[in-house]
């Protein structure tokens, strides 16, 4: 198999080694298309590799119908349209990892250089000037730091941060007083942080919650002469805010190396003496360059060749211990969506998925969409996939429920699939036997032991001499040859199951003939 990979921003070139080295890449590095020479030119390509200047719109999105992953070589994906992504199949991932430690150092070479002015007194002696009144700092040492998103990079500042003797404070939504506590730092409200701090630094993605967060409100309550660092994202701040905040004095200075607009050039917020700035370069060291472009290469080599990823950012990412639990449960979740999906044809109102057993202790989710992905296939094909299926699922208005029971039927794990449609329940069970492989062990509420491939024909019917007998002849005049079969019963005389395997395709209108035959209430033929 051979894929067409497309970099479109400068990537480190030791980075892309593994991409280099993988069989089958044919790579293309143009790192000066434009927004509309991208959209035509993606057509073309399985994988796209970039940092956060090329824009990955919805149009380029929705012109890429062979684009299976984007990888996004650094941490921020705001730069890439998810929900789009998303709702075509395609995986993003990113490096969250490669390049923490740069941008925590660029944090603190920022900080350092505010409270010392050393970018404007380096101009002025360059400018031929020995100036040594105008740039009076203010030292670190015993002031408040308040950080706001105590993520990785957050935490690395924080600690950074100590080093100096500052004291830190420190707001995350996921910042228990204890963890605060563990690391030597006071934990707070968004509030109590502004409110306290002497210098702030933003850690945060720009999300919907953060964009603004710092506005002329944020300004209000901060103290007098406050310092602050942004070299998150631009948008978190409101530039407006701060310019007018920096006029009036109520702030002293600031050190900005992410903008709202990307190229910064020309903007007001620069005419001012108290801010200093870099042209977004917190990630732009040798080392961090190198790491993100590596694991991210990683990546989408692995994914393109059927592989799971490790720094999924529109799937939700387990840990490798969790997947080496599931993963042997990933065809049967599928199989058995796709079984129900032939059981019932009616349109699906809800799905309630049961893991019981070992099972129930594992984060589950991958399973999940692996089923939605199968139930979906019938009438999607493969439009659906991992990553757009609970999309879709939630797009058809169908409710998804996961429900973890320890109820496992004598069964180490069991999974269980249940369908609510206009016309009813179905329910489809399966389960992995030891040294046997996957089975599926009950349709609806009949025990059966069916391993879930090849060809099966479902085949309900009256519990009645003969009926058997009848579907038997019936295939053999075909010239369809019965693999194996199960038959199961409610009631004596009362509604029954076939359950066979077969070993070729039945057609439709051998399934129709099958439907004829007496004592015969349905036929499903199921592919697997
Ligand atoms: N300047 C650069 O070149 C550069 C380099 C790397 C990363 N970044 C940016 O730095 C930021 C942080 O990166 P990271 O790797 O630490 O990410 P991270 O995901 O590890 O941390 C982000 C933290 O922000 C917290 N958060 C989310 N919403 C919040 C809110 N409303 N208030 C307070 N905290 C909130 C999250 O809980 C999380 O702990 C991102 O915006 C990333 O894009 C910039
Ligand atoms: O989010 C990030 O990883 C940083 O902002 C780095 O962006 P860059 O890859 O464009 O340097």
């Amino acid at each position: 198999m051979s894929f067409n990979i497309l970099i479109s921003d400068p990537l480190s070139e030791d980075g892309i080694f593994p991409l280099r080295q993988a069989e089958g890449m044919n790579i293309v590095v143009d790192t000066t298309c434009t927004p509309a020479e991208l959209a035509e030119k993606i057509r073309d390509y399985d994988a796209l590799l970039v940092r956060s200047q090329t824009q990955v719109t919805r149009d380029i999105i929705e012109n890429a119908p062979n684009l299976k992953i984007i990888g996004r070589a650094g941490v921020g994906v705001d730069n890439i349209d998810l929900d789009a992504a998303t709702e075509h199949g395609i995986i993003v991932v990113n490096a969250p990892d490669g390049n923490t430690n740069s941008a925590a150092e660029h944090t603190i070479a920022m900080l350092t250089a505010l409270a010392r002015k050393i970018p404007q007194a380096f101009n002025s002696l360059k400018s031929g000037e020995w100036d040594r009144k105008s740039f009076i700092g203010v030292e670190l040492k015993n002031k408040t730091l308040g950080v706001i998103g105590l993520g990785r990079i957050g935490a690395e500042v924080a600690a950074r941060a100590k080093g100096q003797r500052m004291n830190v404070i420190a707001y995350d939504p996921f910042l228990t007083e204890e963890k605060a506590k563990k690391m030597g730092i006071s934990s707070g409200t968004v509030e109590e942080v502004l409110k306290a701090a002497d210098f702030i630094t933003i850690h945060t993605p720009l999300l919907k919650e953060t964009r603004n967060m710092i506005n002329a409100e944020a300004f209000a309550i901060m103290k007098e002469g406050v310092q602050i660092v942004n070299c998150a994202r631009g948008g978190i701040i409101d530039e407006d805010a701060l310019y007018d905040a920096i006029v009036s004095k109520k702030v002293a200075g600031a050190a900005l190396d992410v903008f709202e607009q990307e190229p910064f050039v020309g903007h007001k917020l620069l005419t001012l003496p108290e801010v200093i700035a870099t042209p977004h370069l917190g990630a732009s060291t040798i080392e961090a360059q190198e790491s993100v472009a590596i694991d991210v290469s990683h990546d989408v080599v692995t994914f393109l060749n059927g592989g799971a990823v490790r720094n999924p950012v529109n799937l939700p990412s387990v840990s490798k211990e969790v997947l080496a639990k599931i993963e042997p449960f990933f065809d049967l979740s599928e199989k058995i969506g796709i079984f129900l999906s032939r059981l019932s044809n009616k349109v699906i109102e809800e799905v309630n998925i049961y893991y019981a057993g070992e099972l129930a202790e594992s984060d589950v989710r991958p399973l999940t969409r692996n089923t939605l992905k199968g139930l979906l296939k019938r009438n999607l094909g493969e439009h659906v996939n991992d990553v757009n299926a609970k999309y879709l699922a939630e797009r058809f208005g169908i409710k998804v429920n996961e429900h973890k029971t320890s109820t496992t039927k004598g069964f180490s794990n069991l999974i269980t699939v249940e369908i609510t449609t206009a016309s009813g329940i179905r329910r489809v069970s399966g389960t992995l036997l030891n040294g046997l492989g996957a089975r599926i062990v009950k349709v609806d509420d009949n025990l059966v032991d069916i391993s879930p491939e090849g060809h099966l024909l479902f085949v309900k019917h009256k519990d009645q001499p003969g009926a058997i007998g009848r579907v038997g002849t019936m295939l053999a005049v075909e010239n369809i040859n019965i693999a194996t079969m199960q038959v199961g019963r409610s009631t004596v005389g009362g509604d029954a199951i076939m359950m066979l395997t077969v070993d070729n395709h039945v057609k439709q209108e051998n399934v129709s003939r099958l439907k004829e035959l007496e004592d015969i209430y349905d036929v499903i033929a199921i592919d697997l």
